[in-house]
């Protein structure tokens, strides 16, 4: 259940008094979710989304907000986070930071086929365009920092197996990150997990990426990587699936064509991006926050795909 902090119509219809939606109708919790409290609320103005933040603080959300709403204003497909009449985007809630966000129709596609991957080719190369121009900057929370600090709190629960593997990716990307070619890769803002769950559809038509919350600055391939390797592959193996990895790549050149350092880029970046997630799955998984809210991801799903990106040839990027 989702919903860590309670809130009813009654507290609801005089704090939406600040926004310019209208009388609050109706408001109803949503139970899938792990971070936040989130309620589908119905105002006189239509369907939206409330978030009510459990973790992140008032200095954190201004990045991640800011950014949908940028990112929305130039018709990017993400929740448009909606401004009080002070022109505040998060407002404080039962004492905790909270937002209202459009509603995205439709629901998430757990079983894309190509004509799904290229829709969200299409969908990720316009909002890293159009993130071009966003002025704030975050690193992305989750990069290479994260891992050389976090690789030795997890290595005394690995077998001596993955502890070496671990070892050798740390090292292998630390020297990449070093490289004239890592350095010459595109940056900007990045989801940084847009994995299916994270996707609408309503039938083949995507209606929005959203869970920004881990969201920052990074190379637009490594954005690129995190996607073919949750949306692109067979689920039970880890393997990749041509079709949907050509549609998806073909998809994003067509809008925004990858580079020549990106091609020589691509498989480590298609391994750092098993490694970052391999990674804070272990971390979960042997050093969990409050236990009864968090079910651990299975980390075993991608230590099996950083060995097959190590150890099999990647489809090449399309060239221009
Ligand atoms: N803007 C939105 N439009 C429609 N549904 C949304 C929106 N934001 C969240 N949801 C729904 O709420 C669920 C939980 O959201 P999510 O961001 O995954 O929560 P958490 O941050 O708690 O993990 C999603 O699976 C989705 O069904
Ligand atoms: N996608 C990550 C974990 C983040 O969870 P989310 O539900 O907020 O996307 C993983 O699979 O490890």
């Amino acid at each position: 259940m989702a919903v860590f902090t309670s809130v009813t119509l009654e507290d609801l219809a005089p704090w939406m008094t600040q926004f310019p939606l209208g009388k609050a109708l109706n408001i109803r919790g949503i139970a899938s979710g792990i971070e936040n409290s989130n309620f589908f609320i119905d105002t006189e103005q239509g369907e939206y989304v409330l978030t009510i933040f459990e973790n992140l603080n008032f200095e954190q959300l201004p990045f991640y907000l800011k950014l949908m709403r940028h990112l929305a204003d130039r018709g990017v497909l993400v929740p448009a986070p909606i401004a009080n009449a002070d022109g505040e985007l998060c407002v404080a809630l039962h004492g905790k930071p909270a937002a209202i966000v459009s509603k995205l129709n439709g629901s998430s596609q757990m079983e894309p086929q190509p004509v799904h991957c290229a829709e969200v080719g299409t969908m990720l190369a316009r909002m890293h365009l159009a993130g071009r121009d966003f002025t704030i900057h975050q690193a992305n929370l989750r990069s290479l920092d994260w891992w050389q600090i976090t690789v030795p709190k997890v290595l005394e629960f690995l077998s001596a197996e993955n502890r070496q593997l671990m070892q050798d990716e740390i090292a292998f990307q630390s020297a990449f990150a070093l490289t004239p070619t890592y350095k010459a890769l595109a940056t900007g803002p990045v989801h940084a997990d847009l994995f299916r769950n994270n996707v609408m559809f309503d039938g083949e038509k995507l209606t929005g990426f959203f869970d920004f919350y881990f969201a920052g600055c990074d190379t637009w391939l490594f954005d690129v990587a995190v996607t073919i390797n949750d949306w692109c592959i067979d689920l039970a193996s880890g393997e990749l699936d041509m079709a949907r990895v050509q549609a998806m790549l073909n998809a994003y050149h067509a809008v925004r064509p990858f580079t020549v350092e990106e091609s020589q880029a691509w498989q480590a970046m298609l391994r750092a991006a098993a490694f970052r997630f391999w990674l804070s799955r272990v971390y979960d998984f042997y050093q969990p926050r409050d236990a009864e809210m968090l079910t651990p991801h299975d980390p075993t799903h991608f230590e099996r795909i950083l060995r097959l990106r190590i150890s099999q040839p990647v489809p090449a990027l399309p060239q221009a």
